[in-house]
C-alpha cells in the first residue's frame, strides 16, 4: 500500500494531537505535532525576550532554534526538544498557551516552521496535525480532516488534562485562552486556521477517542483502496 499524508487541522483542543498520534501508530506512520513546534519557538522567544516586532531579532532567534522530536518509551510518544533540552512539559503550560498565537502569527516564524514540516513529510507516511497542514503545508495531502468540538467540551477536556499535569486552573481562564487563540489563529494574514475546501469534517464533541480514530482510519482506507 503506498504511503500517504494525513492532515488533521482544526480549533484548539478538539482532539487533533491525540487522534493523530493513535492514527499514526495504527498505520506505522510518523506523527508530527506542528503545534509543539510553535510552542517551542514561543518558549525560546519568552526565555530570550525576543521582541515580536523586531524582524532582525526574530530572524536571529530563529537561527538559534533547533527543534527535534524523540520517542519517549515511558509515554509511548515523542517528546519535543528545544536545542537538545526536553521541553515537552514546559511547552504545554498555560503561560506558553497565552503567548503562542502571537508568536505563530509572525510570517517569518511560519515560513521557517512550514519549511521544516514540509521536509518531515517529504517521503510521505506521515500524520501531521495543526492549523494549516491541509491548506499550506501539504495542500495535496491525500486525507484532510477538519476537526471541531463544542467550546465548553473542549475547555473541560483541557482542564482535566492540565489538572493531571498538576496545573489546576479555573475553567473560565481556559475558555478564554481557547477563544483568544482560535480568534488570532483564524484571522492572521499568513497561514490562518481555515478548513480546506476538500477537507472532511469531524465533530468530536460527542465522540469517544476510539470513534475519532476509527473515523480517520476509515478515510485513509477509502483513499488507499481508491488509489490501488
Ligand atoms: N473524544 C474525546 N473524549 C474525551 N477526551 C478527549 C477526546 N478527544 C480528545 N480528548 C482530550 O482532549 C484534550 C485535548 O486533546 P488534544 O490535545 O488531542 O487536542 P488538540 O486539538 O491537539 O489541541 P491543541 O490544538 O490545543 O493542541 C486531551 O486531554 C485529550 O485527551
Ligand atoms: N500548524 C499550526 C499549529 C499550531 N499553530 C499555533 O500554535 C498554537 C499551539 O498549537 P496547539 O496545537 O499545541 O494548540 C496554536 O494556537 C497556533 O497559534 C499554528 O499556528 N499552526
Amino acid at each position: 500500500m503506498s504511503k500517504i499524508i494525513v492532515a488533521l487541522d482544526g480549533f484548539s483542543s478538539c482532539g487533533k494531537s491525540t487522534t493523530a498520534k493513535r492514527v499514526a501508530a495504527k498505520l506505522h506512520y510518523a506523527f508530527v505535532d506542528t503545534g509543539a513546534m510553535y510552542r517551542a519557538v514561543a518558549l525560546y522567544f519568552h526565555r530570550n525576550q525576543v521582541d515580536c516586532n523586531d524582524l532582525n531579532a526574530i530572524e536571529k532567534a530563529l537561527e538559534e532554534v533547533h527543534i527535534t522530536f524523540e520517542f519517549n518509551p515511558e509515554r509511548l510518544a515523542s517528546d519535543t526538544y528545544l536545542n537538545g533540552e526536553n521541553v515537552e512539559n514546559e511547552i504545554r503550560k498555560m503561560y506558553i498557551s497565552d503567548i503562542v498565537s502571537q508568536v505563530s502569527a509572525i510570517p517569518t516564524v511560519r515560513h521557517a516552521m512550514v519549511a521544516q514540516q514540509q521536509k518531515m513529510g517529504k517521503k510521505k507516511g506521515v500524520v501531521m496535525d495543526g492549523r494549516d497542514v491541509g491548506t499550506v503545508v501539504f495542500p495535496n495531502a491525500e486525507v484532510k480532516i477538519f476537526m471541531t468540538a463544542d467550546p465548553k467540551i473542549r475547555a473541560q477536556r483541557r482542564k482535566l488534562e492540565l489538572m493531571q499535569k498538576g496545573e489546576d486552573l479555573p475553567i473560565e481562564q481556559i475558555v478564554e485562552n481557547l477563544k483568544i487563540r482560535d480568534e488570532i489563529d483564524s484571522n492572521r494574514s499568513e497561514g490562518p486556521l481555515k478548513r480546506a475546501d476538500d477537507a472532511i469534517d469531524l465533530d468530536t464533541s460527542y465522540k469517544s477517542m476510539d470513534e475519532q480514530v476509527a473515523f480517520v482510519l476509515e478515510q485513509v482506507r477509502r483513499v488507499q483502496h481508491a488509489g490501488k
